[in-house]
């Protein structure tokens, strides 16, 4: 029996949740091909004039956040900022257009604003069937943008939908989301090395 900490979890279920995060990195390598794809999608968008705009719920929406602003800002290199954006923000937007047409078009309305078909949609969501995302990712295919996800467990709706889908081989959210993370990493210094090369690190 282990110690027991304060909110009850022993250091056997520590032990199992390493496990687990370690057993989805070490098949990260499956993936390799489509990060590869799209990070050189990104490269080219941004090359073209194009920008990106992620999405998500909850944990998702915060690693929209954090995506869009490794590109706007800084990952790593100093370089001129880059064009994204996460659709999970502004509060006025997000309850007027949650509260006058319903959650489900958060961010559809949002991609109906500000995406052009020179733009490509990073969607995230370990499930694959949030509403909301299915919705913004079918006005993202009408309006002509490339379409990726992120997901994980059997990639859900999303994975049949979208141009490019990355599936995290895990049936549990945060695994899930703990690799989206490091996958959105890989990304950003992919984009940044394209855009700068390998001088000036930071970081
Ligand atoms: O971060 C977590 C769980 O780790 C939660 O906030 C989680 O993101 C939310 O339940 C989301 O609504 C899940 O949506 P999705 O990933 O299935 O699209
Ligand atoms: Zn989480």
């Amino acid at each position: 029996m282990g110690i027991v900490s304060a909110g009850g979890m022993v250091q056997s279920d520590i032990r199992s949740a390493t496990e687990e995060h370690i057993a989805v990195f070490s098949s990260m390598e499956d993936v390799a091909p489509q990060i590869e794809a799209l990070g050189e999608r990104l490269v080219a968008c941004i090359r073209s004039g194009g920008k990106v705009l992620f999405f998500g719920n909850g944990g998702s929406a915060a690693d929209s956040q954090h995506l869009a602003a490794e590109l706007v800002g800084r990952f790593v290199r100093e370089r001129r900022g880059l064009p994204a954006i996460a659709l999970t923000t502004d509060t006025s937007i997000l309850t007027a257009v949650g509260n006058d047409y319903g959650f489900e078009t958060i961010f559809a309305r949002q991609i109906e604003a500000l995406c052009g078909p020179q733009d490509i949609v990073v969607s995230i969501s370990t499930s694959g069937n949030s509403p909301n995302v299915i919705a913004a990712i079918e006005r993202a295919k009408e309006i002509g943008a490339f379409t990726a996800a992120l997901t994980g467990k059997d990639g859900g709706r999303v994975k049949d939908m979208v141009d490019l889908c990355i599936r995290v081989p895990s049936s549990v959210t945060s695994r899930i989301q703990e690799a989206h993370i490091f996958i959105g990493h890989v990304l950003c210094d992919w984009v940044e090395r394209s855009v700068v090369g390998d001088g000036d690190v930071r970081g």
